[in-house]
């Protein structure tokens, strides 16, 4: 059994869902279909999702409440239209909406998470419904169905059990069309996943029912070596190993969640990473480890931008048992994770997501490392990004970190981190975000341009 997960490009119109539609007719594996709400349909437009977020906070401050709600109706109406499905689907939509709009608002996080989920519930009623016009068997299933997820404050993330209740869609005579991006806590109160989520729901549906493929459909023929958008025709990748992947996908490229990798890399359920502009195209596969080997050492590199460094030095610091811990405890007290600690004698760096931070909680940190840790000099600075180089082929390969800097250096920009985890399947470099472009392009004509031989 194939579980095919269709992203919001691939269901952004009438004309890309008819191409879902030929996908899952075309093999009778694809059982189980987890949809998105429809995204874009050219370059600036507006996903629905972002719309749905609009409406709710319009809803929550009293503004154009009518105007934004008919945004989303209409895009919804005018799918249903051209794929020639009656009034009924968009009544229902209509009325979903209201129903919403008008519910409780005394918690705004739960209240924007139902409005923003309503993107892809709608969705895949109105697919479902368009595969039944269309005499493909289908049946669209809640999420209320045994998809639970934890309570807040927490993000949200699927429950053990949600694997178990799940089980049961194995058994179904029907193609099940299935909501991405959201679940249910025990007590019934809808919960999304971060943005990007319904990849998420897709890798649980396909563990659950203990699938042989997850298939992800999306707009581009494979994983590209780095983003196809800041990088000209980039080289794509065949096959790319769980761990590679996670490492990338954290770390900027979009294509896949990096919280999707879990459910399935358990249970070692290949994925495959398919355009559905061009399903014949075979993909990028995500394995537990390569089928075929590679001459080259680096798999990818990524790039995000949006990280602060906290900066900490006190001299003998290398000599105080415990400064590490308290110094992490400090940031822990403040509900910030880190993603990296580059640290040398007497100084150590915490390198951490920019959005995590406001500015009462890093005066109140720097205070703390003083007043706590007489710390000699401690400081926040903003507006990095790093460029991270993964491979599994990288461990073997002596003068990496050397051809990677030298080729950095070439461009002028300064390496203001560099850090190599120690599995030394990625080394991470922190250089300032308006160079960030221009590194990774360099980087990548040094790991992924052919060499020429004179
Ligand atoms: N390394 C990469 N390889 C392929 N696509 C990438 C990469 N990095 C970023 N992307 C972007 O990810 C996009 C697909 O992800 P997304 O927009 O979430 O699609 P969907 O709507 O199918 O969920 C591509 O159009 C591409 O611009
Ligand atoms: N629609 C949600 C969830 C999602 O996964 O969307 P997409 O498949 O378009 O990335 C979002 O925009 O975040």
């Amino acid at each position: 059994m194939i579980v095919c997960k269709f992203g919001g490009t691939s269901v952004a119109s009438a004309e890309q869902i008819k191409k879902v539609a030929n996908i899952v007719k075309s093999n009778p594996e694809r059982k189980i279909i987890v949809v998105s709400a429809p995204g874009k349909r050219y370059g600036d437009d507006i996903k629905v999702t972002d719309l749905l977020i609009d409406l709710a906070n319009a809803a929550l401050k009293n503004g154009d409440v009518e105007g934004k709600l008919q945004n989303v109706v209409n895009r919804y109406k005018t799918i249903a239209d051209d794929l020639g499905l009656d009034q009924s689907i968009s009544n229902i939509i209509t009325q979903d909406l209201r129903e919403r709009v008008d519910s409780d608002k005394s918690n705004v996080d739960l209240f924007v998470d139902s409005l923003k989920a309503s993107g892809e519930d709608n969705n895949a009623k109105l697919i479902a419904a368009y595969f039944n016009s269309i005499g493909l068997s289908a049946k669209y299933v809640s999420p209320q169905e045994g998809l639970v997820v934890n309570n807040p404050p927490e993000r949200t993330v699927a429950l053990p059990e949600a694997f178990e209740n799940l089980n049961k869609m194995k058994n179904n005579e029907e193609i099940i069309v299935f909501p991405g991006f959201f679940g249910y806590t025990k007590e019934g109160t809808l919960r999304t996943f971060d943005r990007g989520g319904s990849d998420i729901t897709g890798s649980i549906l396909a563990a659950a029912v203990k699938a042989d493929l997850y298939e992800n459909f999306t707009d581009v023929d494979c994983v590209f070596t780095a983003n196809p958008k800041v990088v000209k025709d980039p080289v794509g990748i065949e096959e790319i190993t769980y761990r590679e992947m996670r490492e990338l996908s954290y770390s900027g490229f979009s294509v896949f969640h990096d919280e999707a990798l879990m459910p399935v890399f358990k249970l070692g359920i290949p994925v495959n990473i398919k355009n559905t502009n061009n399903p014949s195209a075979p993909g990028t596969k995500i394995l537990p480890a390569r089928t075929t080997s590679s001459s080259r050492p680096v798999t990818g590199i990524s790039a995000d931008s949006g990280f602060s460094t906290l900066y900490v030095s006190k001299y003998l610091m290398n000599r105080e048992i415990g400064f590490g811990r308290k110094l992490l405890h400090i940031i822990e007290d403040e509900h910030i994770s880190y993603d990296h600690t580059p640290s040398g004698v007497d100084d150590i760096s915490v390198i951490i997501r920019s959005n995590q931070i406001t500015p009462e909680a890093e005066e109140r940190i720097v205070k703390r490392i003083k007043e706590e840790l007489h710390a000699d000099d401690v400081y926040f600075r903003h507006g990095f990004s790093m460029i991270v180089i993964v491979g599994e082929g990288m461990r073997n390969n002596t003068g990496l970190a050397a051809r990677a800097a030298s080729a950095i250096s070439k461009t002028g920009s300064n390496i203001e981190m560099i850090n190599q985890g120690s599995s030394e399947v990625s080394l991470v470099f922190g250089v300032l975000s308006d160079v960030e472009n221009e590194v990774l392009t360099a980087l990548y004509g040094e790991f992924f341009t052919p060499i020429t031989v004179y």
